[in-house]
């Protein structure tokens, strides 16, 4: 692993001022960052209205990193006050920074929720959570967090993730693998576009994990309309189902994944955007402190519309009973 320079895009003051001013008229008008019509509808009408200088820093990602980070809004580290101990008390907690975001979210696509995970929000709060300290899930610290395509179980996952940081006191860094790097021999990118075994629903989907239907195989790498694209989620895959052969690709696949890797060690204000057709991410280990100042991400999943990455067959995946939200009708 190296320590990455991924590409970073700038605003300027006026793009900035432009961008709080945004966030915070829909904060006063619904009180809370919290799910409803109402507040969907004025990101959707304050979003279309955002000028030219934020959707050129919002456009697709353009280099074989498959990533950017952005310079969002500046974060005060004592207005946003201490950092949650988990997900679930971090309620309205930076909440102008969340619909910043979702703004941000709305330009590039529509933003995703999952009725699952966090009450159903558009933006996560990601947090060590003391208990979880050695879960594949973000609330996990003193353990790696596998390099993963976001929601990678579910044919309706997100094709941006964006992390943007609150607070990072020991730059703690994001992870970050891209497959336009990664050299395989045509044998190996034969053997993974075979749907052999599937991928099962992560530690955060509690309903998801009981679901009682068959799980489909799905394939981990394909040539799509719009290139290959990579579906990996190592931790949840039971390899032991697969042929040797198949086993063999895959571990291949993983060994230069991780040669390819890069950390990204988010600064505050910074926002991380990742593709997720092209890119696993994951975390390295940390030490949790759980005194109000560890480290605290937000996160916004998008989908792109007329994106033609995902194989016909996807839709007839069940998803585990799984609903994915878009934000915005098409
Ligand atoms: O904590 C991180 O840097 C990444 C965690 C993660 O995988 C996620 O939030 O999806
Ligand atoms: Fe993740």
């Amino acid at each position: 692993m190296s320590t990455g320079s991924a590409p970073v895009r700038l605003l300027d003051d006026a793009s900035l001022t432009e961008l709080r001013h945004a966030a915070e008229e829909i904060l006063a008008a619904a009180g809370t960052s919290a799910t409803s019509p109402a507040l969907l509808a004025a990101v959707a009408r304050s979003a279309a209205a955002l000028g030219a200088p934020i959707r050129h820093a919002c456009r697709p990602v353009d280099t074989d990193d498959g990533l950017f980070v952005l310079r969002a809004l500046a974060v005060d580290d004592t207005g946003i006050g201490s950092t949650p101990g988990s997900w679930a008390t971090a309620g309205d907690r930076a909440a102008v920074h969340d619909i910043a975001l979702l703004l941000l979210a709305t330009v590039m696509g529509n933003p995703l929720a999952w009725e699952g995970q966090q009450d159903g929000r558009f933006v996560h709060n990601i947090v060590p959570s003391s208990g979880h300290e050695r879960a594949q899930t973000g609330a996990s610290s003193s353990v790696l967090l596998s390099p993963h395509t976001e929601d990678a179980f579910h044919p309706g996952r997100a094709h941006l993730l964006m992390l943007g940081c609150m607070r990072n006191h020991d730059a703690v860094a994001t992870t970050a693998a891209s497959i336009c790097k990664v050299r395989l021999g045509d044998e190996d990118l034969a053997v993974l576009a075979r749907p052999e075994v599937p991928i099962l629903p992560d530690d955060a989907y509690a309903e998801a994990r009981g679901f009682d239907g068959r799980p489909p195989n799905v394939p981990t790498l394909w040539e799509s309309e719009d290139g290959r694209t990579l579906r990996f989620d190592p931790a949840y895959t039971p390899l032991d189902e697969a042929t040797p052969e198949y086993r063999a690709a895959y571990r291949r696949l993983s060994e230069q994944l991780a040669a390819v890797s890069t950390a990204v060690s988010l600064a505050p204000g910074e926002v991380l955007i990742v593709d997720n057709d092209l890119v696993v991410h994951g975390r390295v280990p940390f030490r949790a402190r759980y005194d109000g100042t560890d480290r605290w991400l937000k996160r916004a999943l998008v989908r792109v519309p007329g994106r033609r990455t995902r194989p016909p067959a996807e839709a007839t995946e069940h998803g585990y009973g799984q609903a994915a939200i878009e934000a915005h009708a098409a």
